[in-house]
């Protein structure tokens, strides 16, 4: 599909963009976020966002309404809107794999069509006659496996989509999980994993969830072999597999193949990295039952209707969406980093880094020809207060700069709540000081304030609000690579690698380097036995 077909523009063919560099040039490159809150002092109120279960101050931020009028005339001007009515109207928007790009499906609650959703196509009819059955059965499974005492471990075998996702939604709900399960997520190939859960279980109490959209992902199906070895080593009967493997996957056959009769399948217009809202989800279900897994597709889908409804200027996606090609493209700013200040949401920048540069790392538009320009920040963090006594000092005094994103909750969770706003004061300090700075003769001790951070605050983290804050993320990603205009939904750039490590393995045993260049020959024979 070409851009034009689609009704896209790329973002640096567009009248706006020019626009953007000549205020860049003039205004952006110099701006002082200190200034632009002594000049207008309705900044906060201007540049805070609400959306569904999130609030979003974005003031800190190297913007002015001037930016934000010129980088809202660039996503019209690229076709945002409608690129975003394509994809939900079920169009397949990912083009180099023939597919629509439904997630937010699986977050519509039902029976229910919205009364203002645009006509389904055939694509989003499918899906929701297909969609609520699979998820009933899917809960309901799960709502058995809470009852049933003699099961004490889920180990959740997935990678990529099919491990990050479940792993770090079942972490941020900690609170909420069922106290008699213990989850385990394994996902790499390095045996240690595995090794290392399979240590602490016995067949008969153990749960294995083998997760794979298409079921043939080399680390997954081998650790899913060994699992199973495992349990047939350990007295597990063939018979006893049944009650004791269950399969995540679009591929029903190759579940059935490898002997797995309970499967709970999803459908192709379901990316990887979109997956936790389908059958994914089902260590999340199990953990905070049937309510609680509905709870996180209600709030996903609050977001969903936020994105779908509101004006480009009132949509919090579209603004950080924009604020990410401000940055990107004319500031040069190369990452952006996540900061939780919570425990709980620890793997939520692992989690982002796949959703964001695997969806936006692309160096080609959608109809192949190479960007001149920089796509997907590197998304990278660590939570509160943690960073601060890591990498923090970069960011408040290196010669990069580094926007960060703080994600602060209003609400303590269950432990030791009289240390909440120890935390939480953290965050506010954090972020004030990277704006304000603090004058000094003494460089060492000098901080040159005016670095960006936006804010994100969650009243409390229940399954409405993670829903909601994954769905914004997803959203936003949407956008920056709409402006791109790149296909934000395949990831063809991790083919190659697949590839030739299938030719290598075997090569390792021998150290035979024929027809290798000469470092991977001579870190080969390193790597032999004996080498
Ligand atoms: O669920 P699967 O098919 O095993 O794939 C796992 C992951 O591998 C990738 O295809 C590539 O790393 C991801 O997009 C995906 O989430």
């Amino acid at each position: 599909m070409t851009l034009q077909a689609a009704g896209r523009v790329r973002c640096d063919r567009t009248a706006a963009w020019a626009a953007l560099q000549a205020h860049y040039d003039a205004a952006g490159r110099g701006f002082d976020v200190r200034d632009a809150f002594a000049a207008d002092p309705q900044r906060f109120g201007r540049f805070s966002q609400e959306a569904p279960h999130v609030f979003a101050d974005l003031s800190k931020n190297r913007i002015g309404a001037d930016t934000e009028a010129l980088l809202l005339q660039l996503a019209r001007e690229c076709g945002l809107e409608g690129w975003r009515d394509a994809m939900f109207a079920g169009e397949a928007i990912n083009h180099t794999e023939q597919r629509a790009v439904m997630h937010w499906l699986l977050r519509e609650p039902a029976p229910a069509v919205p009364p203002a959703a645009p006509e389904a196509s055939g694509a989003v009819a499918a899906g929701r006659r297909d969609v609520h059955a699979t998820l009933q059965a899917m809960l309901d499974f799960a709502e058995r496996v809470r009852a049933d005492d003699a099961i004490t471990d889920i180990v959740n075998i997935g990678i990529g989509g099919s491990d990050l996702g479940p792993s770090m939604v079942t972490k941020a709900l900690d609170d909420l999980c069922h106290p008699g399960k213990r989850l385990h997520f394994v996902s790499n190939v390095d045996g240690a994993e595995l090794g290392g859960v399979l240590r602490t279980l016995r067949p008969e109490s153990t749960l294995f969830l083998v997760a794979s959209k298409t079921f043939t992902t080399a680390e997954t199906m081998t650790n899913a072999h060994a699992a199973r070895a495992w349990f047939l080593a350990r007295g597990g009967s063939e018979e006893g597999l049944q009650r004791h493997f269950a399969a995540l996957t679009t591929n029903v056959e190759a579940a059935a193949a490898f002997g797995i009769q309970t499967t709970f399948g999803f459908w192709d217009w379901v990316g990887g990295r979109y997956s936790l809202w389908s059958a994914i989800g089902l260590p999340i279900a199990i953990a905070v039952g049937a309510e609680g897994f509905r709870g996180l597709l209600a709030g996903a889908h609050a977001m969903d209707e936020h994105f779908r409804t509101a004006p480009l200027e009132r949509s919090l996606p579209v603004r950080l969406g924009l604020l990410d090609v401000w940055y990107r493209n004319f500031h040069g700013f190369a990452t952006r980093s996540v900061a939780p200040y919570s425990h709980a949401l620890r793997r939520l920048p692992a989690y982002l880094q796949q959703l964001e540069m695997e969806s936006n790392g692309k160096g080609v538009d959608a109809e192949g020809e190479t960007l001149p320009f920089a796509t997907s920040p590197v998304v990278w963090g660590e939570p509160g207060t943690n960073g601060q006594h890591a990498f923090f000092q970069m960011i408040h005094q290196g010669p990069d700069i580094l926007p960060v994103e703080f994600i602060v909750l209003r609400e303590p969770g269950r432990d030791l709540p009289e240390q909440h706003p120890r935390l939480v004061a953290n965050a506010l300090a954090q972020a004030k000081a990277l704006m304000q700075g603090k004058a000094s003769d003494d460089g060492h001790r000098r901080f040159t304030g005016n670095r960006p951070s936006t804010f994100l605050v969650l009243d409390r983290l229940d399954p409405p609000s993670l829903g909601a804050l994954i769905a914004l993320y997803e959203h936003r990603v949407f956008v920056s690579g709409a402006l791109w205009g790149i296909n934000s939904f395949d990831q063809w750039g991790v083919e190659l690698g697949k590839v030739l490590a299938k030719d290598l393995e075997p090569r390792l045993a021998s150290g035979n380097g024929e027809g290798l260049d000469a470092s991977t020959a001579g870190l080969l024979r390193r790597l032999a036995p004996g080498g």
